[in-house]
């Protein structure tokens, strides 16, 4: 487990970077804690990548510091080269040497040591990575998904302080991406080993890191949990680029209760803005039940995508709000039925909506409320 009570690996402190007069990353900071799997997510030119080669000194800082376990990388007046900062790198196009076979690969930053120790620590990261009897094929010799593996033995080999990982997966089809960064999570954490991905795949950072940086335009805008990301988005950008959901409208009726036409929403931390307000309510497939109706509410299945062990359905309730809900495949609802619905929100996220002048200074309603139908 992380001990996120040590000091931190590594820091970024108010980190700009700019690209002559453009500035790419603006007052970036972040701290990544020993054998913490970090993760910067965004939408393609949110700085994801320019962030990561700064931290391994292949990008200027234009303002900021950079610091491994208080020993400054990239200070004002001060810049460690990147091959002196002990840092491996997996890169999207595996960036294997083509002409040396595996053995020689992954052991290619070990010259100093001897030809029997070399031998011996590439045979213990081919076990690490799965790929026992490979040393003497040539990188064409491998699928993608073995040539990642290799990659990665090669980064670590070295037992570098940090390694980047920067879009490992984006060549691979969907089911190895998954399997993969499954299976480099599972390395990471049983060799203690910090690392930093960089994607712009939801799905690959809620299932490699302990935290994620939520990047957009140069800056994070929420460094938090998977957990936390999807069910308490800081902002509309998060709720929106973040897993799938709908917004629907409502009208805070107090502190604790919003009225939509779902019925009356109840959150038990309250909401900091005045009776009136008028709010968008974030509901997420998985707040939303099919089959029973207490409170009478119903939604006609306007489209269902089958998803394995569970189907996603689209839904139309009769004043024509669109929601979706996740359903156990087995309960199988046909385009054009009536099904009963109930909000079963963990926690009820609002932001108020355009054109409220609390929309100017929109603050999150980041508090774990149970919702629940009362009207
Ligand atoms: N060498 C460069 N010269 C000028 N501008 C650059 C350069 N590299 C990146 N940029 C710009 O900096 C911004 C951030 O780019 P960066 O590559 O860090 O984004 P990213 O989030 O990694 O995107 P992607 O997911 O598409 O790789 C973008 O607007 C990009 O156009």
């Amino acid at each position: 487990m992380v001990d996120y009570t040590a000091s931190p690996l590594l820091e970024l402190s108010n980190v700009h970077c700019c690209y002559g007069g453009t500035t790419a990353v603006y007052q970036l900071s972040l701290r990544v804690m020993p054998g913490q799997i970090a993760c910067l997510l965004g939408p393609s030119g949110c700085g994801k990548t320019t962030t990561l080669r700064a931290i391994a000194g292949f990008e200027p800082l234009c303002n900021g510091e950079i610091r491994v376990r208080g020993e400054p990388l990239s200070v004002p007046g001060y810049v460690m080269p990147p091959e002196k900062r002990r840092m491996g790198m997996v890169f999207q196009d595996y960036a294997l040497f083509p002409h040396l076979n595996i053995y020689d690969n992954i052991t290619f930053g070990l010259r100093k040591l001897s030809r029997r120790d070399r031998r011996r620590r590439a045979d213990e990261l081919l076990e690490l990575v799965d790929l026992q009897g490979y040393g003497e094929r040539f990188p064409h010799e491998l699928s993608g998904g073995q040539q990642q593996r290799v990659s990665l033995a090669r980064a670590v080999a070295p037992q570098p302080q940090l390694v980047l990982l920067d879009e490992p997966f984006s060549n691979l089809d969907v089911e190895l991406r998954e399997r993969l960064s499954r299976e480099f999570h599972d390395i990471f954490r049983d060799q203690q080993i910090t690392a930093i991905l960089v994607t712009h795949d939801q799905h690959e950072a809620f299932a490699m890191a302990d935290e994620i940086g939520l990047m957009r335009d140069g800056r994070i805008v929420q460094w938090d949990t998977p957990f936390n990301l999807y069910h308490e988005p800081a902002d509309r950008f998060a709720a929106e680029f973040i897993g799938q959901g709908s917004m629907i409208s409502g009208t805070l009726i107090d502190g604790e209760r919003i009225q939509t036409s779902l019925g009356t929403l109840r959150g038990s931390h309250g909401f900091p803005w005045p009776a009136g307000t008028r709010v968008d309510v974030l509901l997420r497939p998985d707040d939303v039940r099919m089959g029973e109706a207490p409170s009478g509410l119903y939604g006609r299945v306007v489209k269902k995508a089958f998803k394995g062990a569970e189907t996603l359905y689209t839904l139309r309730t009769p004043d024509g709000v669109e929601l979706l809900a996740l359903a156990p495949s087995h309960s199988d609802y046909d385009v054009g039925d009536d099904v009963g619905l109930t909000m079963d929100t963990e926690h009820l996220v609002a932001f108020p909506a355009d054109g409220e002048v609390q929309a100017a200074v929109e603050q999150p309603t980041r508090f774990p409320v149970r919702a629940v139908n009362v009207g």
